[in-house]
């Protein structure tokens, strides 16, 4: 009798128990479901594309960018899913306007491969022409104008969103450079990209300042520290994720890469005796032609015409670094400035400070050459390097790198000594260590104007910080862990009882 009560207080305990627990299991569950769903609300993939097209001296190319429309302003990263390389040279060598078509429907048809069709007509589509259209514009404004009503014609007939082709200035150039690879690497805010959450918090609230090489204009854009010599009009103002900013921007006309070495060359040819020029950026045994009508017909060299010349000149190379570096440092002349600390091209740089990011032609040239590891802290180093590379003879740089781009590796040695010297003149003589030469970013975009012009046009980077999460990151992990523990204890707890009660039924 005692024995059969004491049995059901037993079974009545495990079965309310059980009961009560299975209650917290369920609850405990709902709690951890609520939170992960109000945490991650809305991030369901509903993806966004923007295609910019980098209009450049040498050449075009198309960028395509994709991006989860619930993150943006938020932790979510805009990312580069196709670049695409026109055809040709740059648009401002277009003379025969039909040849449009041709060159660009080639990446305009991969953007419709790639976007998928029902995101076609809100996908944006933007051109921008740089230093090579800048050039042609004090020629030709109606050739200018004609080229680009005729690409703007073509985009129209696609599909996409067409937002205009346009010349951006020299500023926007630098800054949107800036923007991209501050950008990238998590520098305008924290969670950008998954190495910030490392980052200490006053580290991560220092910019990169950015160094870009183009074909016709390098650009030089970084914050300056108690800066008071600077003009006003080479200072921008930006309001960032609720942070402001002033940089100091400046595009060199003229001393970009290609049309430093022309100018250089014109120069150099002003004293010929014969058609032929000694080339001391080449190398020795290498030997090449070129058309007067090209080697004076850019508005950077022409002021060298030599009308007495014959059609072609004949170029030879020496290989001769030191020469090599002595014409490139007439390109910087520097008497006619009159203003503070005065660089050259009459232009103010304010003292190099912090870190910079050297990209396009800087990577292109430094990573060729082996010069982009953290252990090349010194220009010394480069310029061992350089000696050794020029010096060379043509016959075997050609067969060793058989299958380089026969018209870049002719030009390394130039490259190299080129981005040597305007490093030098720009003030980075004690700050080598201080450059890092990058190309794709954390693997999401590769370094250039492009992506911060399409965060401009499409406010992807609001002024104000976006408003906060429900939870903190610390918040969210505590209650999701909390939780599951929970459970599991609850878990545990029921298994155990449950254990208990059969084998006492038993
Ligand atoms: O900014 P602008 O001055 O308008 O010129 P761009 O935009 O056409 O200039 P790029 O950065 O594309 O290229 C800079 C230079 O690097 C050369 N270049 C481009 N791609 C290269 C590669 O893969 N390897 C070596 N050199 C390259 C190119 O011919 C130019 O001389
Ligand atoms: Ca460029």
């Amino acid at each position: 009798m005692e024995e059969s009560r004491d049995s059901r207080v037993k079974r009545f305990l495990t079965s309310n128990g059980m009961v009560i627990l299975g209650f917290i299991f369920i609850l405990c569950l709902i709690a951890l479901l609520a939170v992960g769903l109000v945490q991650n609300k809305a991030q369901s993939e509903n993806f966004k594309y923007g295609i910019v097209f980098d209009a450049g001296s040498s050449h075009t190319t198309m960028y395509i960018y994709k991006w989860s429309a619930e993150k943006v302003n938020d932790t979510g990263l805009v990312y580069e899913i196709e670049a695409c390389k026109v055809k040709g040279r740059g648009i401002a060598s277009y003379r025969n306007l039909q040849e449009i078509p041709v060159y660009m429907s080639q990446c305009m048809g991969r953007a419709k491969d790639v976007i998928p069709r029902f995101k076609h007509q809100e996908t944006p589509v933007y051109l921008g022409a740089t230093a090579g259209m800048r050039l042609l514009r004090f020629d030709n404004k109606e050739l200018v104008e004609k080229i680009l009503s005729s690409v703007s014609s073509l985009f129209k007939s696609y599909p996409f969103n067409f937002q205009g082709a346009r010349i951006i200035s020299d500023a926007e150039e630098g800054s949107y450079g800036w923007i991209t690879i501050n950008y990238l690497l998590g520098r305008l805010k924290e969670k950008h990209s998954p190495k910030s959450l490392f980052w200490r918090k006053n580290e991560s609230q220092s910019t990169y300042g950015a160094l870009d090489l183009g074909g016709a204009s390098t650009q030089i854009t970084f914050v300056p520290v108690n800066e008071t010599h600077t003009s006003s009009e080479m200072l921008k103002h930006f309001r960032l994720y609720g942070r402001n900013y002033t940089v100091f921007t400046h595009s060199y006309l003229c001393f970009g890469k290609d049309q430093a070495l022309l100018w250089k060359m014109a120069r150099n040819a002003t004293q010929l005796q014969s058609d032929l020029l000694l080339e001391p950026c080449f190398h020795p045994g290498y030997t090449t032609t070129m058309a007067t009508r090209k080697l004076y017909g850019s508005y950077c060299s022409r002021k060298f015409n030599n009308l007495d010349q014959g059609d072609t000149i004949r170029i030879q190379g020496t290989g001769n670094f030191l020469e090599c570096q002595r014409s490139i440092l007439e390109l910087f002349n520097a008497s006619f400035c009159n203003t503070y600390d005065c660089v050259f091209d009459s232009v103010h740089v304010p003292p190099i400070w912090g870190k910079f990011g050297a990209f396009s032609a800087y990577y292109y040239t430094m990573s060729f050459l082996n010069l982009t590891s953290e252990d090349v802290s010194s220009e010394e180093m480069v310029t061992r390097k350089m000696e050794e590379f020029c010096s060379t003879p043509w016959a075997v740089v050609n067969t060793t790198f058989a299958d380089v781009n026969k018209k870049y590796l002719s030009e390394y040695c130039f490259s190299g000594t080129y981005v040597l010297t305007l490093l030098q003149k720009l003030g980075f003589t004690e700050y080598w260590n201080q450059i890092e030469f990058l190309n794709k970013i954390n693997g999401y975009a590769e370094a250039g104007w492009s992506l911060g012009y399409m965060l401009n046009l499409t406010n992807m980077i609001p002024a104000e910080l976006p408003p906060p999460k429900p939870f903190s990151r610390p918040t969210y992990i505590t209650l999701m862990v909390f939780f599951s523990l929970l459970l599991a204890v609850v878990f545990i707890l029921g298994s155990v009882i449950f254990q208990k009660s059969s084998h006492f039924w038993k």
